[in-house]
Formats: C-alpha cells, structure tokens, sequence
C-alpha cells in the first residue's frame, strides 16, 4: 500500500468515498479492492449489507477503521447529504437494474434510476464534490445494423454495430416496449449529470459496465432471494444448472453480449478513483469486447464448464427455448448486440480488459457451486418431501 503513485507518477492521498449501493455485487467487490489493496475509507451506503458482512466484521480486521457501513434508503433519508460532505468521492452504485424488473415495475425502475439518483448529483454539485456515477451500456439500446435486412453486407461493419460513447446514437424501443423505462432513466441522468458540469463544474465520471459478471451477482431464487424472483442471465443459468434444470434460451437466445470478469472491470474503477484528472469529465464504457457470445452460446459454455467444476454430467436437454413473453411478461425488449468500444478508456487510463470468458465462468461457476450447491439439494429434497 505505501508508495502507491498515480498514472501520472504523483503519489495518491488516502481520500474517503461515499460508496452508494455498497452492498450490491459491483460495491462488494469495490470494497474488497479498496480494503485490501488501498489506504481510502469507505462509508458504504446500502439498505442491504450481507454481500459486505465479510469486511465488515470482526472488528479485528486490518481495515476495521477504514470502512463503515450506513444503513440508508436514499429515498427519504436526511443523513445522505452529511455523509456526501463527509466525502472527497461519492460513487452512486444504487439502482434497479435486472431487466425483469424494467418491464414489470416501470415506476420503481424508472424513480429509482432517475429521481433516486437527482439528490446525489444536486449534493456532490452544490458542495463541490467529485461524482462518480454509474450508468449502463443499456443507454446504446439497440446496434443501427438491427434495422439493416438479416443479409445486409453492413451488418458486418463495425461502424453498425460497436458502441461509442461520444458517437453512438441512444436507440430504444415504443413506450410501450416498457423494457426500455430504464435505459431511458439512465440517459437522463447521464444528461443531468453532464450538464451539471457543463453548467455548474462539478466533477464527474459516468461508468457503462457491458455485463460485468462474477461471484455474489444477484441472487439463487429461494435460496437467498425470493423463489419467483428472475435475476440476471448468469444467476438464472447458474440456477438451472444448480438445479438439474434446462437453460431457458430467452426468445431463442440469439442476442449478443459481451462479457467481462468483475475483477477487471473494478481495476478500471480503481484507476478512476486515483487518476481524477485523467476520468473526470468522462464517460467510460467498461467491457471485454473480445468475450462476445450469443445467449445460446453462453448457456452451452456454461453448461461444459459446470461439468468440469462440479464433476456432474449434464442433463439430456440441457437447453430449452421460451417466448420473452412467457418470461419476462408483456413490455420485454431486447438489445441484439452489445460490443464496447475502448479507444477512451484505453486513452485515459491505459486500461485493458484480460481474462477470457472460459476463465471467468470457470472462477465464477466453481463460486457457485462451492456456495449454493448443497442449499439448493436440501431445498429441492425439502419440496420433493413436500
Ligand atoms: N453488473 C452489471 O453488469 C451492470 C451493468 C450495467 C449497469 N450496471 C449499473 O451498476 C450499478 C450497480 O450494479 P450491480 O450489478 O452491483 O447491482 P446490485 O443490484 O447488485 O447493486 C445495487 C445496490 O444498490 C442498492 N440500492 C438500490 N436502491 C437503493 C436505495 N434506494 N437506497 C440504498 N441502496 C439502494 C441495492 O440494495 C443494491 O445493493 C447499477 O447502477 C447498475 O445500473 C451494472
Ligand atoms: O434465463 C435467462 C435469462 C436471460 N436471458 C437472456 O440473456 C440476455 C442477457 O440478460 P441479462 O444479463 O439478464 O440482462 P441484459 O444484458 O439484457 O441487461 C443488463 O445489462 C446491463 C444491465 O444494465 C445491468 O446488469 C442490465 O440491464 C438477454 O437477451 C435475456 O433475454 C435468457 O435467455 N435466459
């Protein structure tokens, strides 16, 4: 820890970091990074604390003094502004954001990634603070080469499909396409943010994470969230295979994603914390462009590397197809293809992406499988007893 210097070689201040939304994946891992690895406090804001509860106790740990957990809604709690003049960084992590959610709770969705977030920018803005706002690759919506006919040569060019942040057009679906209510939510506070710097100079960086994926995302449906509840695709997949189940193929699972390995993605937030004035006035897409797969390819890589950990053989069906209708509900979109563009990151922070997505789903599903496996046999023995 001693010695640490920026990119610029000038040595880094311990500084303290409002961390909002603390207790969700990203801030669990943010933590960790920020516990083990540098001197900066933390006061980590969240309404949940369990992913963070291995930083936070015994007193005894070496960073016991470095971080301190608040227990806040920031919808209606008057302390927020305290803790944010308290800070040299706030990071806003707090959000809805699994897509079943969008379609299904378009109010909540849309109030907590746009009114829920407008305190947090008028605090930082009036008290002089530096934000670091975490947006979304949702914001590109879908690739201009979705509107091109299946057989189009264009499809094939980059310029119609690879994401820039200072380039790339916002394309979103009808209103009633109600999938769309938080990419909507989030380009607009990505405007209100940047016009408040624009306007009023407050210092800020916007974050798009491109499906950063690892240990404790979301939750196993009854085992540590609700049994109806659908979280995101590599808690969904995990599950099923988990449970001996078919992948269900969303619509059959031709959508494009790229993903990127949890731990890569927060040494790029780490740089922006430390390196203010390469990221502030910044906005950054976070991802691996060369882990780009088709949801069907996922499932079945997933599928193989689940074996391999588990030392189970996979199930005769391993994968079955559904309508997003069936499984998101009425108003589910869909974004067809999603690669980053890194010239800016790359630029200001020298930052690439490393690990490959076999490795990462291999890290990630040995996680799963150590965590929930034997919760997931006892709840299914519980229910067939039943
Ligand atoms: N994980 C990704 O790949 C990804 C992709 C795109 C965007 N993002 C963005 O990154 C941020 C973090 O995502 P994540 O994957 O860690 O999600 P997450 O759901 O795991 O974490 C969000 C955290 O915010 C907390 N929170 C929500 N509303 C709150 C409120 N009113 N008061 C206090 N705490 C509140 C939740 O309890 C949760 O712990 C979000 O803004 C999300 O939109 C993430
Ligand atoms: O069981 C399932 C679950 C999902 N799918 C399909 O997989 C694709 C990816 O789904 P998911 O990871 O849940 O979410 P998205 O990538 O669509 O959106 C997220 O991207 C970033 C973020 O902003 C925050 O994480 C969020 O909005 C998708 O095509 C599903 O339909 C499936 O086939 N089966």
């Amino acid at each position: 820890m001693a010695g640490r210097v920026d990119l610029d070689g000038n040595p880094i201040k311990p500084i303290t970091i409002c961390m909002i939304g603390a207790g969700g994946f990203i801030g669990s891992h943010l933590c960790e990074k920020l516990m083990s690895e540098t001197p900066h406090k933390v006061l980590a804001v969240d309404v949940y604390s369990d992913k963070i509860k291995h930083l936070l106790e015994p007193a005894t740990l070496p960073w016991a003094d470095r971080i301190q957990f608040h227990r806040i809604n920031i919808k209606n709690d008057s302390r927020l502004e305290g803790l944010i003049k308290m800070a040299d960084l706030t990071i806003n992590l707090a959000a809805i954001c699994t897509p079943a959610d969008y379609n299904t709770r378009p109010l909540d969705t849309i109030y907590s990634n746009f009114i829920d977030a407008l305190p947090v920018v008028k605090y930082c803005s009036e008290n002089g603070k530096r934000l670091i706002h975490f947006s979304t690759c949702e914001v590109y919506g879908k690739t201009i080469g979705a509107f091109l006919p299946k057989d189009s040569p264009l499809r094939q060019d980059p310029a119609y499909y690879v994401l820039k942040e200072d380039t790339s057009p916002c394309i979103f679906g009808s209103i009633e396409k109600q999938r769309w209510s938080y990419a909507c939510a989030k380009q607009l506070i990505e405007r209100l943010v940047y016009a408040e710097g624009a306007e009023n100079g407050l210092e800020f960086t916007i974050v798009r994470p491109f499906n950063w994926i690892g240990p404790r995302m979301d939750f196993i449906p009854g085992i540590d969230g609700p049994s109806e509840g659908v979280p995101r695709v590599l808690a969904c997949f995990s599950n099923n295979l988990l449970r001996r189940e078919p992948l269900k193929l969303v619509d059959g699972g031709e959508s494009q994603r790229t993903f990127i390995y949890i731990k890569d993605a927060i040494e790029a937030v780490l740089l922006m914390i430390e390196n203010p004035a390469r990221a502030n006035g910044h906005i950054f897409n976070v991802g691996n462009p060369n882990n780009e797969v088709t949801v069907r390819q996922l499932a079945e890589m997933m599928t193989q590397v689940y074996s391999k950990v588990s030392g189970e053989s996979s199930i005769e069906t391993p994968t079955i197809d559904v309508s997003s209708k069936e499984f998101y509900g009425e108003g589910y979109d869909d974004s067809d293809k999603r690669i980053p563009d890194m010239t800016i990151i790359n630029r200001q922070l020298g930052w690439n992406p490393k690990t490959s997505l076999w490795d990462l789903l291999e890290s990630t599903l040995t996680y799963q499988h150590r965590t929930y496996a034997e919760a997931v046999k006892q709840a299914m023995s519980k229910t067939t007893a039943n």
